[in-house]
């Protein structure tokens, strides 16, 4: 431990992959989350951590000025951008995919949460992966199930291979096996994800588990999920998980969410753990926030996922 109360260099070196979409919804902005990260002092907080970090920069997105916003993928229902979805997923898979095989743990920023295809379908290309999934939503929806259309309401059900989504070779799906994914802090759930996580081996804690429980022992349960015969799982962090009091730049918020130390103990709990593969934060909108504060808690949850401490 050294003087200023964080550890000494740990043997990870992350890298950086950016991943400025907002085709997976409909409010513009998140797509400048990657930027917002950063300047919410990333590099600098991973230094405290005393991990080594690199860069890759930005995967190349284009803008939506550029795109059709009528596109629908015929065969694929209601699901809107699809096309683009799976070309940012494919290309981000792979970046993923190579920062593990040089031995780094990839830090994907998004954008929004459908960016999770490409990042797990990497993580998962090479190793039998479980995944934690930070999140007030289930994201197991499908292109026929879908209220909204909204591609962000769907990464875990494509990764789990649900219905038309099994076999979609973006996804690599299934990347993910039911018994070793756990959603926590669930608080706003469409109908046909209800039924889908009461007839699966899907591990879903609740706010009003984490009410019961306390969120540190309902962590220790998601640990437990995640670990069980893998070899290593993804933490997925959508910062809607989070109350909206202390993120509101969010573009789906819903009342109710984690508190600011909860988070924190969550993400060292992780960190304790040491079985982190790769993780993620998405979800981040700089035009909805307040002077950058929802970037800036993103990247001290980063942090104390990667091992910064208090003492
Ligand atoms: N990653 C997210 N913020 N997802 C929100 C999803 C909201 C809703 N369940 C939908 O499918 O449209
Ligand atoms: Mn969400
Ligand atoms: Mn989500």
């Amino acid at each position: 431990m050294s003087e200023n109360g964080t550890f000494e260099p740990n043997q990870r070196s992350i890298r950086v992959i950016g991943a400025p979409t907002d085709y997976g919804q409909d409010r513009r902005g998140v797509d400048m989350g990657p930027s917002a990260i950063r300047y919410g002092g990333l590099s600098d907080r991973l230094a405290e951590a005393g991990v080594a970090t690199e860069d890759a920069g930005d995967l190349l997105v284009p803008r939506a000025e550029e795109r059709d916003p009528d596109y629908r993928t015929p065969s694929q229902g209601k699901a809107r951008f699809l096309r683009e979805t799976e070309d940012v997923c494919t290309r981000l898979r792979g970046e993923v995919r190579e920062s593990l095989a040089d031995g780094h743990t990839p830090l994907v920023l998004g954008g929004d949460h459908s960016i999770a295809i490409g990042t797990v379908a990497g993580a998962a290309a090479d190793a039998d992966i479980g995944a934690i999934w930070f999140d007030a939503h289930a994201d197991l929806n499908t292109p026929t199930t879908t209220p909204s259309g909204n591609v962000h309401g769907m990464p875990l059900a494509a990764l789990l291979g649900v219905d038309e989504w099994a076999g979609v070779d973006w996804a690599n799906a299934p990347s993910l096996s039911r018994e070793n994914v756990a959603i926590v802090g669930l608080r706003s759930v469409d109908d046909d994800e209800r039924d889908l996580i009461a007839e699966s081996e899907i591990s879903a804690y609740t706010m009003s588990d984490i009410d019961r429980r306390g969120l540190a022992d309902v962590v220790s349960d998601a640990l437990d999920v995640a670990t069980d015969g893998t070899d290593g799982y993804h933490v997925s962090l959508d910062l809607d998980w989070l109350d909206p009091t202390i993120a509101p730049g969010v573009g789906t918020p819903v009342r109710g969410g984690v508190t600011y130390r909860e988070a924190h103990h969550s993400m060292e709990q992780v960190a304790e753990d040491g079985g982190m593969r790769s993780m993620e934060l998405v979800e981040v909108n700089p035009t909805l926030d307040q002077h950058n504060e929802t970037a800036e808690l993103a990247v001290e949850l980063a942090a104390s996922a990667f091992g910064k401490r208090i003492l």
